[in-house]
């Protein structure tokens, strides 16, 4: 079920950053102490059982949830980038954006074999970014794969669900 004060205090921008795309602004989410909590208390009840030993966050927006979460799980946080903001080797995965390519990397000594991981962004749009953020973390072969977003764009026809491997397991708080 959607989630009313997370509804309510989430903030769209239309027309950016191009005309058409009506923007939704996670940081109005962030800087309001409730709506923290209460994405914490939501995906905190969603991955609690789970055994996750490490939560991937996807940079930027992905960051902030994912060390918050990690806490409260006992579970470490992985930094996933865009290319050349990571000091040391990484393993890399290329996709398709709309206009040209994308990389995003992973320090090669972040995942082991042993590791239940939960990938974590803030938002879901055509799923380009979380398909490939997805493959880059089964290069580790990592004993499960779970993928959360706060935000799922579900009335855009970009069909962001559509095309991840069938073992992954997906979650979002609020679908608009
Ligand atoms: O489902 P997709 O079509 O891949 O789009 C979703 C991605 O786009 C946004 O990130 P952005 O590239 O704007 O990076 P930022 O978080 O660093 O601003 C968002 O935070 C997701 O990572
Ligand atoms: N509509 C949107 N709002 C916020 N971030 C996005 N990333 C891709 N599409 C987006």
């Amino acid at each position: 079920m959607n989630n009313k004060l997370l509804l309510d205090n989430l903030r769209c921008i239309p027309d950016w950053p191009k005309k058409g795309v009506n923007f939704r602004d996670v940081t109005t989410l962030f800087k309001n102490n409730d709506c923290l909590q209460e994405i914490c208390d939501e995906m905190y009840e969603l991955y609690k059982d789970k055994g996750i030993t490490k939560i991937v966050g996807i940079e930027s927006r992905g960051f902030v949830m994912s060390s918050a979460l990690a806490l409260r799980l006992g579970a470490g946080v992985v930094l996933c980038r865009k290319p050349g903001k990571l000091p040391c080797d990484t393993v890399q995965e290329s996709y398709a954006k709309e206009y040209g390519k994308d990389t995003i990397e992973i320090h090669k000594d972040a995942i082991g074999e042993d590791d239940v991981i939960l990938l974590h962004d803030d938002l879901l749009a055509t799923g380009g970014t979380m398909k490939a953020a997805c493959n880059l973390v089964k290069k580790f072969h990592p004993k499960k794969v779970y993928a959360n977003f706060i935000i799922e764009l579900v009335n855009e026809g970009l069909n962001g669900r559509e095309g991840f491997d069938e073992d992954i397991e997906i979650t979002s708080l609020i679908k608009i």
